[in-house]
């Protein structure tokens, strides 16, 4: 069985993501110089922890130098520990290994022959040829160092533009499958987290720092979590090793984790649609970057083009899902498009959803049946809107002025993009209606530059634009 298939093995059969750092630091071996007795009780307290946890942990996580630091008596304990480590759970060998080519062979050699890994963490410092050899043997996964959790990590690992750590992701992950590689990013960073998985959404995470090192488990899970509720390991030493009832403190952590996890899968889901959306969004050419006057009158440096996206089918499809979910949370009689850019998305949806469709027109026509509003309808209905884009709020406002003076009620406005451009206020202000927004301008800048989509100097000037505007 391979590392991770053993992983969603043990994560299924224990319902857990908390994995157990064996990290030995001994009161009763202060002063002990008799390598046997080294070896006896580390070997005896590595017995108790896995004793105790192994029906709650989903993979143990031995730190190398934990052992070494104990000499060659810590090495045999080392050797003894991971035997004991139960057949159906992975053994994650935390050793950060980085060398030459061959000599990386040789620590591959070590990791799987002498200490029996099912996997092990490395260093990425030293390029591909230094990961490639513990690669080759069928069934092993590598966990490369991409953003540690020590406080001094962004001295190095922020540096450039992709951040190095962002560069690692994004190159590493080129060096074998999902299936070999996963990645280490801190708990105690939930911004870099979403930014390697944004880059990652497949692979496993190894999210050290819950617990003693303060991070927030919650932000954590939210910016690491796949969708499926899995995708993240969570390794926790003192907190369960240092504690008087090490199942007890085990059983809680999975417990919370648990909890949490369900609400971050759900987050994930939604942060996973909005990915996906707003990517495609900017590769077919709906977001603009660039000088841009609005119907408001004011200009822009961004510009969301909404009218194009009847042209890709597949996008098509996903704004018509996003409209049509946030529907299905109001109650209402119709669904009024506000002319013209929402039309399109707003038959799709009508149809998708089986609800009658009206439309306000922008402009009378002087022959035909001359109505402002296209559709059937009846005077006291509720109709909810729905919007591609809402900057100011001016061109809502009026497609409800024509809805309610036909006697129809207005008071939910569907859009595709919220501008957070004081359209949301205004609506309320003005008109008392409720805004519900698929995606904001923010969240779709912040998506952009964590998929890599727009550099640094593009996201700080729009979103400096959108402070002030
Ligand atoms: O909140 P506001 O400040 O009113 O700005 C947003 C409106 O501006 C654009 O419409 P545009 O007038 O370009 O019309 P179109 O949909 O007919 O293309 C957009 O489609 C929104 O309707
Ligand atoms: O305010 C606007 O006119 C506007 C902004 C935007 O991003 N997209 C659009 O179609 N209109």
């Amino acid at each position: 069985m391979s590392f991770f298939e053993k992983l969603e093995a043990a994560i299924e059969r224990n319902n857990s993501l908390l994995c157990v750092g064996l990290d030995p630091q001994l009161e009763s071996l202060k002063g002990v110089s008799d390598p046997a007795e080294i070896e006896s009780q580390l070997v005896a307290w590595g017995q108790r922890i896995i004793e105790q946890t192994h029906e709650v942990v989903c993979c143990y996580k031995p730190n190398f130098a934990f052992y070494e630091q104990y000499g060659l008596a810590g090495l045999r304990a080392l050797q003894r520990t991971v035997s004991l480590i139960p057949e159906g759970i992975p053994h994650l060998l935390d050793a950060k290994r980085g060398d030459i080519g061959s000599t990386a062979q040789a620590y591959a050699n070590a990791a799987y022959q002498q200490w029996h890994a099912d996997a092990v963490t490395l260093s990425p410092y030293l390029g591909e040829d230094s990961i490639k050899p513990f690669l080759k043997t069928e069934g092993k996964a590598a966990f490369i160092l991409c953003h540690t959790s020590n406080p001094s990590a962004a001295q190095v690992q922020h540096h450039g533009q992709p951040a190095l750590y962002e560069l690692i992701a994004e190159t590493s992950k080129t060096w074998g499958g999902a299936d070999q590689i996963g990645f280490v990013v801190g708990a105690t960073q939930p911004e870099a987290m979403a930014a390697v998985r944004a880059r990652c959404p497949e692979h496993w995470i190894l999210a050290p720092g819950v617990g003693a090192q303060g991070g927030d488990l919650e932000a954590a899970l939210k910016a690491g979590l796949r969708p499926d509720g899995k995708g993240l390991i969570l390794p926790v030493s003192r907190g369960v090793i240092a504690a008087a009832d090490p199942r007890q403190a085990a059983i809680e952590l999975r417990d919370q984790i648990n909890t949490l996890r369900q609400q971050a899968a759900t987050f994930s889901k939604a942060r996973s649609y909005k990915e996906k959306l707003v990517a495609s969004l900017f590769e077919t050419g709906c977001i603009k970057f660039g000088q841009f006057t609005l119907a408001s009158g004011k200009s822009s440096p961004i510009y969301i083009d909404l009218r194009r996206v009847i042209s890709f089918p597949a996008l098509f499809e996903m704004v018509v899902n996003g409209y049509a979910q946030l529907a299905r949370t109001i109650s209402y009689d119709l669904l009024a498009g506000v002319p013209y850019a929402a039309l399109p998305a707003t038959a799709v949806v009508a149809a998708r959803l089986q609800q009658p469709m009206i439309y306000p027109r922008k402009e009378v026509k002087q022959y035909g049946t001359g109505q402002a509003i296209e559709g059937a309808y009846t005077p006291g209905q509720t109709a909810v809107m729905l919007e591609d884009v809402v900057t100011s709020g001016g061109s809502i406002i009026k497609a409800a002025e024509t809805l309610q003076q036909a006697g129809l009620q207005v008071r939910d406005v569907i859009v595709l993009v919220d501008r957070e451009q004081g359209g949301r206020e205004e609506l309320h202000r003005s008109a008392n209606l409720t805004l519900h927004a698929v995606v904001t301008i923010r969240e779709i800048l912040t998506l952009l530059r964590e998929q890599n989509l727009i550099d640094a100097p593009t996201y700080q000037e729009v979103w400096a634009y959108l402070e002030q505007a």
